[in-house]
């Protein structure tokens, strides 16, 4: 039978315009997303071609919030495979399971999850492996990563999210999650399987649950070309627009770099994470490291977290507090009134927990506060865009972890920054693959945060952005990644010499090319509709 043929009139303008209105007819977002998951799989160029010239549009349905949506309801919009699942059951033989992926070859960059806490959304299980097809896509469109090379993977290892355990549509594997010594077991096997199967493949971690995440970066840090996302990458971001946000806040105050005071309201994988990357904003300003630890108070959810805590956590023991004795603080304006910090950064999964009262007590302490509510998605934001500039009379400084839309307030326009680690982990993978490092050490997370901050065009700057707009992240991920190749030559951690001879503007260029764009659109493409 002969291919289905299309009207000669059919041109790819015409194509390109009709999957966008189709979108846009879609007022739900998880139909666009549905919408879009299918015609990645009809017409994957066509897709990521008007991915790239849609970015503000299409990111926040391929990733955060909407992804988070597609996560929770995943077993239910399931349409085709479309990732790689290894299950706690394929203990013994993961090498094989790995082995079925069609592009073994080219495989270069895995994003895994175990599904353990999906974005702020806790336990999602198998439904979380739309958060590592989302990271991809960013991987691809933000640093032109070739779609072929990348492989989405979810560990099945159970849940222990009743509901889904309940669900007779739930696809992944009915059981609770292993624990201790099974977990450790099934984690080596697979990334012994994975260094065998994909020599070349550099792994993120995404998404494990804290206790978790913070155990197999360190298990496997040196042992495999590995970083985790939410500890590493949200840092180094976080360290980026929070070096802008401090140079905005210190030129209204006139307060040194030194001198600023950071609230960390969330202490998980990515509060940590953030808090021990900041440390080197405080040592970047002349302070010793036991001076910038003393910058930083962190909370959880039994208050401020303090040294003589019981229990205490060993990932929280680091930023706990020796000088407070007196009884738990856990009113957030109290604690922000003893600390009286220049800086709040929330991390906590809660919705609306910077009240009004918070944001007044910020106001009060500071010139221009730097409030940072970066909890995903938006539905678990610690704080709405319009209730931070209303609050503070347009004065604060604002990033958030999903996206808001540019307001105006007093007659001015104000633009929010998106502090999410997508400005970050393309160009750290990009220039890892690139010069080929054996491990993504922390000066690497570090340089990266430096060259994202310095990336601010003039225009971006009189806007009083902390982050670049979207648009550019192609470019971004360029100077993200020269900076990590740099770094990782300097540590002789590379093992591409060829890198070694180009000059900055070469290695620029030899970035920009290459980066994969999709080919132009022919009509051929379109006979498998
Ligand atoms: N913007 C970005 O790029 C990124 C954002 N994130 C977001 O950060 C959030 C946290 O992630 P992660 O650290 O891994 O998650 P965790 O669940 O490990 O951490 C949440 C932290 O918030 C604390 N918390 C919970 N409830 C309260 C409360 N009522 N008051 C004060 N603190 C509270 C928890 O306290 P306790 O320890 O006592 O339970 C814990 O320390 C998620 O929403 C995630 O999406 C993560 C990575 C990147
Ligand atoms: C952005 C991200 O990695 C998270 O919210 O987990
Ligand atoms: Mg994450």
């Amino acid at each position: 039978m002969s291919p289905p043929r299309f009207p000669p009139q059919f041109a790819n303008t015409d194509h390109r315009q009709r999957s966008l209105l189709q979108l846009r007819s879609k007022q739900i977002a998880l139909e666009k997303y549905i919408y879009l998951n299918g015609l990645k799989e009809r017409d994957s160029h066509l897709f990521y071609d008007i991915l790239l010239e849609n970015m503000q549009e299409m990111i926040p349905i391929l990733y955060t919030p909407t992804v988070g949506e597609a996560c929770v309801n995943y077993s239910h919009i399931w349409r085709r495979p479309e990732g790689l699942y290894v299950s706690i059951n394929d203990k013994g033989r993961i090498r094989d399971v790995l082995a079925t992926w069609p592009n073994l070859i080219d495989g270069r960059i895995a994003v895994v999850t175990d599904g353990s806490r999906i974005l702020g959304l806790g336990d999602l299980g198998a439904n979380g492996l739309p958060i590592s097809i989302g990271k991809l896509d960013l991987y691809i469109a933000g640093a032109g990563i070739k779609p072929l090379s990348t492989v989405p993977i979810c560990l099945d290892l159970g849940t222990n999210t009743q509901r889904y355990l309940d669900d007779p549509l739930y696809i992944g594997v009915r059981r609770p999650r292993p624990t201790g010594p099974e977990m450790d077991a099934f984690m080596d096997e697979f990334m012994e399987a994975m260094k065998e199967v994909f020599p070349t493949l550099l792994v993120q971690f995404e998404d494990f649950s804290t206790d978790n995440a913070f155990k197999y970066l360190d298990r496997y840090r040196y042992q495999y070309r590995v970083f985790n996302d939410d500890i590493q990458g949200t840092g180094s971001v976080i360290l980026s627009g929070f070096t802008n946000a401090a140079r905005l806040a210190s030129a209204a105050s006139g307060l040194p770099p030194s001198d600023h005071k950071i609230l960390f309201f969330g202490a998980g994988s990515a509060g940590i994470g953030v808090a021990k990357q900041l440390l080197s904003f405080f040592t970047m300003s002349g302070l010793s490291p036991e001076e910038a630890r003393s910058r930083i108070y962190t909370v959880d959810s039994k208050g401020l977290i303090t040294a003589d805590r019981k229990g205490l956590q060993e990932h929280k023991k680091f930023f706990a507090r020796t000088d407070y004795n007196g009884p738990p603080m856990t009113d957030l304006v109290d604690i922000i009134n003893y600390v009286k910090p220049t800086a709040l950064l929330g991390l906590s999964t809660i919705k609306n927990a910077f009240s009004e009262q918070v944001v007044k007590a910020m106001s009060a302490l500071n010139k221009r506060p730097v409030i940072f509510p970066l909890s995903n998605p938006s539905s678990l934001c610690e704080l709405e865009y319009q209730d931070a500039v209303e609050w503070t009379d347009g004065k604060v400084i604002f990033a958030s972890g999903s996206p808001y839309k540019p307001l105006s307030y007093g007659g001015v326009m104000h633009e929010p920054g998106q502090g999410n680690n997508m400005y970050i982990f393309p160009g750290i993978g990009l220039g890892s693959i690139l010069c080929k490092t054996r491990h993504v050490s922390d000066a690497m997370v570090e340089q990266a945060a430096i060259a994202l901050a310095s990336s601010l065009t003039e225009d971006e700057k009189a806007a009083e952005l902390v982050y670049p707009r979207l648009e550019r992240i192609r470019d971004i991920s360029a100077q993200v990644a020269i900076a990590v190749i740099r770094q990782a030559q300097k540590e002789k951690l590379d093992d591409n010499a060829y890198l070694r001879t180009l000059p900055d503007s070469d290695l620029l260029g030899l970035i920009h090319d290459k980066m994969w764009q999709p080919p132009a659109l022919h009509l051929q493409s379109f006979t498998r509709l």
